[in-house]
């Protein structure tokens, strides 16, 4: 192999399992590693490049808006690959996190097939939300064949399961995850060696070649179809492909899903927003992006997070030049996008130079002061 060559590793993982945070971590202790990162957005506000982007500078690139995996052609792709791996950024391994929808067996093929000589296909890692593995595997049993075709497994959030729980799981995903190392982790802490010492990978008995991915389509072909016979019709997101869109094999766990974008200048109405986040539907999986409450508190923007029936704030001061705007993500199954969208357009404030402390109350309910120390690397 030429030694010169830089590794890409893809670093998947369902809607809301981690990516992010293991990426933010893997930058954080990269030591003198330079990492280049093609962060790959569902929603049409790139939420997830935007958190990562503080870190990285020109080493950043956004691929936004619908997965990667069904990319009419990879060049779009490749132009990233190239810019990253050319000599002058200077760097050493690069990361692409998959959106949480994103089909990973496809982003190795196109790494696979990428002819970019500076290149080397480094590995694909899957991260898995520990408190939410059992009812991720139960909706999308295309997970199981995700966890197969890995080389590094992360447990995450092990934090929220009791211990003889996380044995159980971890047992569950080592059975899944069949050669693959399987570790465990909270906040994505991982040990960084396990991402840039590219000698494991690349020693792994069997490392993943194309045939094994048209052998992994064939067992898809079986499993998907099961699946979406027992989820009923798969809705097509509106401006991409149809299922099947990467022609020849069965519906992308995103096909049935949508999302939907919003942004605002005018200020939000905290009561209003939290009425309307504690009754989000079922099917409304994801939240992700950030909140101005206008004077309700002028300092701090509200970074929010709900995976499943997990909801977070997380107050960040404002940068001095950051424009005060509101910019959320929303991604689910079978829900009403016309519906929320006009809840949404409700949340804007009426008065939004009056601070509603007390209103600020229900928001604050889901801010933790102890998880914010957790996710502090002690190491860092
Ligand atoms: N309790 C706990 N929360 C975590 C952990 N890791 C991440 N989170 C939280 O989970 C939420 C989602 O994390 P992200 O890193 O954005 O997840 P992601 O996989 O990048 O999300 P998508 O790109 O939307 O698929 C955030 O609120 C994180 O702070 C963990 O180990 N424990």
């Amino acid at each position: 192999m030429n030694k010169r060559q830089i590794p890409v590793v893809v670093l998947a993982g369902f809607l809301g399992s981690g990516k992010t945070t293991l990426l933010n971590h893997l930058l954080h202790r990269s030591g003198g590693t330079r990492i280049g990162a093609i962060v790959n957005d569902f929603g049409s506000i790139e939420i997830d490049a935007m958190s990562v982007a503080g870190q990285l500078g020109d080493s950043t690139v956004s691929l936004g808006n619908g997965c990667l995996c069904c990319a009419v052609d990879a060049s779009e792709l490749d132009e990233y690959l190239e810019r990253l791996a050319g000599p002058a950024a200077g760097i050493d391994v690069i990361v692409i996190e998959a959106s949480g929808l994103a089909e990973p067996q496809e982003l190795v093929k196109m790494v696979l097939a990428s002819e970019n000589p500076h290149i080397v296909y480094g590995g694909l890692v899957e991260v898995v939300d520990a408190a939410e593995f059992d009812a991720t595997r139960e909706r999308h049993p295309e997970v199981d064949r995700h966890l197969g075709i890995a080389d590094l497994v992360v447990v995450n959030k092990t934090d929220r399961v009791p211990g003889a729980e996380r044995e159980r799981l971890l047992d569950v995903v080592r059975g899944l995850a069949g050669r693959a190392a399987v570790v465990a982790a909270s906040y994505g802490r991982v040990d960084v060696e396990l991402f840039f010492d590219r000698a494991p990978v690349g020693e792994r008995v069997g490392q993943l070649s194309f045939d094994d991915l048209r052998d992994d389509d064939a067992t898809a072909d079986r499993a998907d179809g099961a699946s979406v016979a027992q989820d009923g019709d798969a809705v097509v997101l509106p401006g991409e492909r149809a299922e099947g869109g990467c022609s020849g094999h069965a519906p992308h766990l995103h096909s049935a899903y949508e999302s939907l974008s919003f942004a605002s200048e005018a200020p939000l109405d905290p009561r209003r927003l939290m009425a309307l986040l504690d009754s989000r539907p079922e099917g409304l999986y994801r939240i992700k992006g950030h909140v101005d409450f206008g004077a309700s508190d002028p300092r701090n923007r509200y970074a929010v997070h709900a995976v499943g029936r997990f909801l977070r704030f997380y107050p960040e001061p404002w940068a001095p030049d950051e424009p005060r705007l509101t910019q959320l993500v929303l991604i689910g199954s079978g829900i009403d996008v016309a519906g929320l969208e006009k809840g949404l357009d409700a949340c804007r404030a009426d008065a939004p130079h009056t601070a509603d402390e007390q209103g600020m109350w229900g928001v604050l309910r889901y801010v933790q002061e102890d998880e914010e120390t957790a996710e502090a690397d002690p190491e860092a």
